[in-house]
């Protein structure tokens, strides 16, 4: 038998020795367990098996969701970049939609890994979630933690930096532009969770078809607007330069149904700017204009429609008080142009104003001197090049080939008729023959009933229009607002009368 007490006495010795050290590294290890925080005992774990693991080539930077309290846009770009990568190998996928996004929204699922190029480089993706444990609290929030780890050659470090970060970070905002909802704000509207208006603004998705290619205006104006809106946009640099606040004012005329409203949605659609619709009648003073304006977001449109009917501008001097508390806060023109000029643009950045009228005549010049409206926009009756447009867009033909064109091209050039009255007479029927023979009648009958206003047989739509605005002056401003909805929906049909 092989017993300690037949050992020799080195072998014993030694054993002994063995056996203390043993239990001495039990008791450190569960003293080490009993005293040495959590965050030590991981820090000095993970150092060690840094010291003994083999040198690894790869690099993996974490990409928390949140840094702090707050958001980390690099993870929020990555999550919006890494929706194009998705192979057709992924397993898993997250898909989800709110009720205001137009389209399934897609995102790879906890665990997967993407694969991406760039350049020469190989760059591995992994999205991780990591469950909350309970007396796990060294970080906040309670609830799961996300984060995206990437992981390439070490090589690749100062690139990846300082070139391919940026790179997702700038594809993903042109994502997040390509697939925004372009929202249209309304003091009017019920307000939602997600609406940000500052609990001043109710919101819709604005829905409204008008782009550049469905207006019925003269080519080089609409090349013109455009141009003017690119050049805006791009010029950031610029307006910090010459110490002006990054905005940009147009002022669209003409007589109703002419196109202003569906330029302002074309121009909206274009640039994916928000819309906020302003009633000035529905506010009293001049502070309520601050607060209100106060809670519109960058790289939106403001837009004051009707400006020479929501506020009797062109009253400035004759004191007219609009129910205010008190005729010091009451609205006035001057309040509104502070806000053009002052205080509110330039404490925002990329903001458009548009203000619209069917009389420019009527305006307070204060509201047309240089450097308020850059832009002055007229919009008219119809051309021929607009009915080609509208026909194309309304009845899918090149109307140059029809019969009926010459007719219609000399009556056109000849009658004030506006777009939304072609347009409304080309929405009749589907068949081409019958609407275009309807629209050599109308258009007739509103030349000869043009001849008849000038030789003084009718009342003309002039001397119309400027009764009902008169009327509209003399109500009380509570009937006058219910009054002008009323009327604005009315008005293009009133004008084709
Ligand atoms: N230039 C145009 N090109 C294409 N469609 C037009 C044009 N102008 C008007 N329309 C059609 O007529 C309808 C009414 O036009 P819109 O509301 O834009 O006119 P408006 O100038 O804003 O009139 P108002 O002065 O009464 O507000 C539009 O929905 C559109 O279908
Ligand atoms: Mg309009």
């Amino acid at each position: 038998m092989f017993s300690q007490a037949n050992m020799p006495q080195s072998v014993s010795g030694l054993f002994s020795v063995y056996a203390s050290l043993a239990a001495s590294v039990m008791l450190v290890r569960s003293m080490a367990n009993e005293f040495i925080p959590y965050e030590l005992r991981s820090y000095l774990s993970s150092a060690i098996h840094y010291l003994f693991s083999p040198l690894s080539s790869n690099l993996t930077l974490v990409i928390d969701e949140y840094s702090g309290i707050t958001r980390n846009q690099v993870y929020d770009a990555a999550e919006t970049y890494l929706r194009t990568k998705i192979s057709p190998s992924t397993d898993r996928l997250k898909v989800s939609k709110t009720p205001r996004q137009k389209n399934f929204s897609i995102a790879i699922e906890k665990g997967e890994e993407v694969n991406d190029f760039y350049e020469d480089m190989k760059l591995k993706w992994r999205y991780v979630c990591i469950e909350p444990q309970n007396n796990n609290h060294h970080y906040s929030g309670g609830g799961e933690k996300r984060c995206f780890e990437l992981s390439f050659n070490k090589k690749y470090k100062d690139r990846v930096m300082g070139s391919y970060l940026p790179f997702v970070m700038a594809r993903a905002n042109s994502i997040k532009e390509e697939e925004k909802v372009i929202k249209l704000y309304n003091r009017d509207c019920p307000m939602g969770d997600d609406d940000g208006g500052g609990g001043m603004w109710g919101s819709i998705n604005l829905e409204h078809p008008a782009t550049f290619d469905t207006m019925a205006m003269d080519s080089a104006l609409k090349k013109m607007i455009i141009d003017d809106m690119e050049m805006f946009v791009r010029r950031k640099e610029f307006y910090k330069k010459v110490g002006k606040a990054w905005k940009r004012g147009y002022l669209l005329y003409g007589p109703p149904g002419t196109g202003k409203s569906s330029l302002i949605a074309a121009m909206a659609n274009y640039l994916k700017f928000d819309i906020y619709d302003l009633e000035l009648t529905s506010i009293y003073s001049n502070s309520d204009l601050r607060r209100i304006l106060l809670s519109t977001t960058n790289r939106s449109i403001l837009v004051i429609e009707d400006i020479d009917c929501s506020v009797e501008m062109q009253d400035r001097q004759q004191n007219v008080d609009f129910e205010a508390p008190c005729s010091s806060s009451r609205l006035t023109l001057s309040g509104i142009l502070n806000f053009i000029d002052g205080l509110w643009s330039s404490c925002g950045d990329e903001r458009i104003i548009i203000f619209t009228t069917n009389h420019k005549d009527r305006l307070d010049p204060a509201l047309l001197r240089p450097g308020r409206m850059d832009v002055h926009i007229n919009l008219s009756y119809c051309t021929t090049q607009g009915f080609n447009l509208l026909a194309s867009n309304y009845l899918g033909i090149q109307c140059k080939y029809h019969r009926l064109y010459g007719e219609i091209e000399g009556l056109i050039e000849n009658t004030n008729v506006t777009p939304a009255e072609v347009a409304e007479e080309l929405m009749k029927t589907e068949d081409v023959d019958i609407a275009l023979d309807g629209l050599v009648k109308f258009l007739k009958r509103k030349n000869s009933q043009a001849k008849d206003e000038a030789n003084g047989k009718v009342e003309d739509q002039e001397t119309k229009r400027q009764k009902l605005d008169d009327d509209k002056k003399s109500l009380p401003i509570k009937n006058k607002r219910r009054i002008l909805r009323t009327v604005r929906t009315a008005r293009g049909r009133y004008s084709l009368r």
